[in-house]
């Protein structure tokens, strides 16, 4: 049987059956014994017979049966305590046996309850006696023979070790399963670091991968899709804070001659300079535009510190020179600048404006800055 398909409480109505058994089946012979030196009609025998021998057995049938075996245990035990004593007083209270009866019910019920137990116990036997005496009257023989003293002892001492080693038993059980229950929570707990650790790097992965796909592989630096997607963002923020935004759109000057003077790696690494040199600020936004042409977003900046700007970049690049093995490359840069508003006051109307401007700076000998008109 599985866990899951133990039902609660079943533990409980196994102990119960088995200490009721035994006990009853032990009460049988002590009281039989002295009943025997008395003169018991046989219907008393019978229903001596039935409560000593049968009675547990139905119990544990009801038990088993029961929705909450708890609760119905806990009733059978009030149960037993009301028979006992009803027992105790048909039997005229003798000594001995009286004492067995109290002791094992208040230790059964004591189990269950603590000592609220002891004195529901010592309630309901006073219910069972009481039915008794109001049906026949008071009668006290307290005495019991000397092997009948000795039988009853033995049947206490009996029951209590039954007890006893019944509640050894359970201890050894809960302790074991605190021991596994702390074993799985241990391989829990590290089946949980394991899982927090993947999903960290499966998180590092995917922003990994969301920055991968806004980026240009050559030069790392923004590529033309994340532009598209911040252009429309930065130029509704400069809108709404009524700042300035400028583009400076470059293009490499006769960098086909480049490509085929050098060969295309001396190319890539040209483009990888100036890519570097864009790099320098971090509110700038530099994306590699096209081929060999790139493009600055400059949020809050105005026209004339653009231009400034690309004419540093402009000259710097000039003065650059690119060592490709035994080479030494060097090259200019056309370029033309935009600004939000004077030159458009939407994203494709401040490209246009930018790229004439460039196309300016190309015809008009290139290795110079426009500004758009
Ligand atoms: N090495 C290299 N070359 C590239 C890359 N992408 C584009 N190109 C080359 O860039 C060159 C661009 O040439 P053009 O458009 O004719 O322009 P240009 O030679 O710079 O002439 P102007 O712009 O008029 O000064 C082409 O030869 C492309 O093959 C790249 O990733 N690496």
């Amino acid at each position: 049987m599985s866990l899951t398909e133990v039902k609660p409480g079943s533990w409980i109505v196994q102990m119960n059956y088995r200490n009721r058994s035994v006990f009853f089946a032990l009460l049988f012979v002590a009281l039989g014994a002295h009943m025997a030196s008395k003169d018991y009609s046989v219907m008393v025998w019978s229903f001596f017979a039935l409560q000593f021998l049968v009675y547990p057995h139905v119990l544990y049938w009801r038990a088993k049966r029961a929705s909450d075996a708890g609760r119905t245990e806990l009733n059978h035990m009030l149960l037993d305590t009301l028979m006992l004593g009803v027992w105790a007083a048909v039997l005229e209270f003798p000594l001995w046996i009286t004492f067995i009866l109290v002791v094992a019910s208040t230790i059964n019920l004591a189990m269950f309850r603590g000592l609220k137990g002891v004195l529901i116990a010592l309630a309901v036997m006073a219910t069972g006696v009481s039915m008794v005496v109001a049906t026949t009257g008071l009668h006290v023989s307290l005495h019991t023979s000397g092997p009948v003293t000795a039988f009853n002892i033995a049947c206490i001492f009996l029951y209590l070790m039954v007890v006893a080693s019944g509640a050894h038993t359970r201890t050894l059980k809960l302790q074991e399963t605190r021991v596994r229950l702390r074993s799985s929570e241990q391989a829990l707990q590290s089946a949980n670091l394991i899982l927090k650790q993947q999903l960290d790097e499966i998180h590092a992965l995917q922003i990994r991968l969301r920055e991968q796909a806004n980026r240009d592989a050559l030069t790392g630096l923004y590529n033309r899709r994340y532009l598209d997607s911040t252009m429309a963002r930065e130029l509704a923020r400069c809108q709404r804070d009524g700042q300035a935004l400028s583009l400076i759109l470059m293009d490499i000057d006769h960098f086909k001659q480049i490509n085929d003077t050098y060969g295309h790696q001396a190319g890539d690494e040209v483009l990888k300079h100036l890519a570097m040199m864009l790099q320098t600020r971090a509110t700038d936004i530099a994306c590699r535009y096209g081929g060999e042409e790139f493009l600055l977003l400059l949020p809050g900046m105005q026209q004339v510190v653009a231009q400034e700007r690309a004419e540093l970049y402009r000259k710097t690049f000039e003065k650059t020179v690119i060592t490709f093995g035994d080479f030494r490359i060097q090259v200019t840069l056309s370029v033309g600048i935009a600004t939000y508003p004077g030159h458009g006051v939407t994203s494709d109307a401040l490209f246009r404006s930018a790229d004439q401007a460039l196309y300016r700076a190309k015809s008009g000998g290139r290795n110079r800055v426009m500004v758009a008109q």
